[in-house]
């Protein structure tokens, strides 16, 4: 997984993208949490208030089922209160009576403003009929004050008819889902998708019964609405300032990590960590940064004396081959741009298979040493001198005319020769040959051409007899028939002896 990341992810987008998950995971967490929390205090609340507004009525509804007195659980009265009483859209009695064993059932709707009896019978109408036509007999039998007396009941009985009729209609027209089951133990349930609070109750006469009601909750589901919003706004401003702080968490970490990445891709030798700001940090980056100075400065340390040993010849103390290589071209380019006379002077040691022979090659690689260090105090200078083979130098010079690299070629020789070295004993002492080019300002020529000719004189100084300098200025002779005649020609200083 770290290895998938790691491929598909920088240091900063992964940092930023893990501390963004997290905190989202708490921050939804905690918003979930505070939702539940307030959502089911709210409707605690509200199950509560509407639990309260009927519980002052619970004993009166009680006694009216134990009597079954329909009267008095249906009178105006009874409906006004329950009208005023906030939110409640629907009752239900259901119950028995304490003496009678009978059902009761009554139910109130806000929307139709009534009471109506849910236990209504065909037989019951019959009977209210009956009841209400020998009343109508015996009114017009009768007179004076009996008469007011029957003319009451008549009235009555007729209401209670009409009461019973419209309750039979109410019964099988009305319909309203109650969720709650008597036995239920919740004391109230809100169904969302009526968006009511449901309410149970139970009467407390001998033979039981319950009340339920109904009351309008999309009061309490707009609440729910604010506090879903007042989270979700309150979320995505932690998320929001979230982001801020890993983003400048992030920056602060990566971009130190950035700044030593860049550092560690310049070239080691000009790497300057001293200037690194994060040298002054307390913390992890800070100790990545002093170790990262310490590594480069120790390799910095290391390569210099790794040039130092491949730029010395380590049996003479003069340029070795590798510095050679490196600089003698650049030697010779700056010479010809300093419009100044270019020589180079390669030297031999003569007949040196011979010496090694007879004295062998230990004694052999001091002599190599006494060159060396004769070759280097003929130089005054400005000069370098390198051991490029076996026993064989190159000088080469920066000069104001070609009559110096002609002394500079005669010195090196003559304080070759003035050390004096025995030689096998037919060669007297050690000597050398030497091939000099001197290359005047403007001429264009390659290093190559120029090395090539100084060979090719060692040759020829050499075949003369050996210790002796061949020098000459640099012709081209097959470019510039001219130059033979322009120039003068090679010449040869042999020995004296
Ligand atoms: N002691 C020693 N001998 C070396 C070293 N490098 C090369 N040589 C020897 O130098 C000798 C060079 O021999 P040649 O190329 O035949 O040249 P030469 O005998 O000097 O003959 P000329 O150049 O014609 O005068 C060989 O015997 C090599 O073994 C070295 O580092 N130490």
């Amino acid at each position: 997984m770290n290895k998938f990341a790691s491929k598909l992810l920088s240091v900063n987008q992964m940092l930023f993208f893990s501390h963004l998950f997290l905190v989202m995971v708490i921050i939804i967490g905690m918003s979930f949490s505070r939702y539940e929390s307030e959502w089911n205090t709210r409707v605690e609340s509200a199950g509560l208030i509407a639990q309260q507004s009927l519980s002052s009525m619970i004993n009166d509804i009680s006694l009216s089922v134990a009597g079954r007195n329909y009267t008095k659980l249906t009178m105006p009265s009874q409906l006004n209160h329950l009208q005023g009483i906030e939110n409640l859209l629907f009752m239900e009695i259901r119950g028995q009576s304490d003496y009678s064993g009978l059902p009761v059932g009554v139910r109130f709707s806000h929307d139709e403003d009534i009471i109506w009896r849910t236990d209504v019978s065909a037989e019951d109408i019959i009977r209210a009929k009956q009841t209400l036509h020998g009343l109508s007999q015996s009114l017009v039998d009768s007179s004076g004050d009996k008469r007011v007396k029957l003319q009451y009941l008549f009235n009555k009985s007729s209401e209670d008819l009409r009461m019973l009729e419209r309750s039979m209609v109410l019964k099988n027209e009305t319909r309203f889902e109650v969720r709650l089951a008597s036995d239920d133990d919740h004391p109230f349930v809100l169904v969302p998708k009526t968006q009511s609070l449901q309410i149970h109750i139970p009467l407390v006469n001998k033979s039981g019964g319950s009340l339920f009601a109904v009351f309008d909750a999309s009061a309490l589901y707009q609440l729910r609405s604010d506090i879903v919003r007042s989270l979700a706004v309150e979320a995505v401003v932690a998320i929001l300032v979230s982001i801020l702080i890993i983003l400048s968490v992030t920056y602060w970490i990566v971009k130190p990590i950035r700044r030593m990445a860049s550092y560690m891709s310049q070239d080691i030798e000009k790497m300057n960590f001293s200037t690194l700001p994060e040298l002054d940090r307390r913390d992890e980056i800070g100790s990545l940064a002093r170790m990262l100075k310490m590594l480069a400065e120790k390799v910095q340390a290391q390569l210099k004396e790794l040039r130092h040993k491949s730029d010395t010849d380590a049996l003479t103390g003069l340029g070795g081959r590798h510095s050679y290589n490196t600089s003698a071209e650049v030697f010779y380019r700056h010479t010809m741009a300093s419009k100044r006379y270019f020589g180079l002077i390669i030297c031999d040691i003569d007949n040196f298979k011979l010496f090694n022979d007879n004295f062998g090659h230990s004694r052999g690689d001091e002599v190599l040493k006494i060159v060396a260090d004769a070759i280097n105090s003929a130089l005054l200078g400005d000069e370098l001198a390198f051991r490029i083979g076996g026993e064989e130098f190159v000088v080469m010079a920066s000069c104001c005319h070609c009559d110096e690299v002609h002394r500079l070629a005669e010195r090196v020789r003559n304080h070759v020769a003035n050390r004096n070295l025995p030689h096998a004993r037919q060669m007297g002492t050690v000597t050398i040959s030497v091939g000099a080019v001197c290359v005047s300002p403007g001429q264009s020529v390659s290093y190559r051409e120029v090395f090539e000719q100084a060979d090719s004189l060692l040759y020829d100084a050499k075949t003369a007899g050996k210790n002796r300098i061949r020098l000459c200025r640099f012709s081209d002779r097959n470019n510039d028939p001219s130059a033979l005649f322009e120039m003068p020609i090679c010449k040869e200083f042999a020995s004296r002896k």
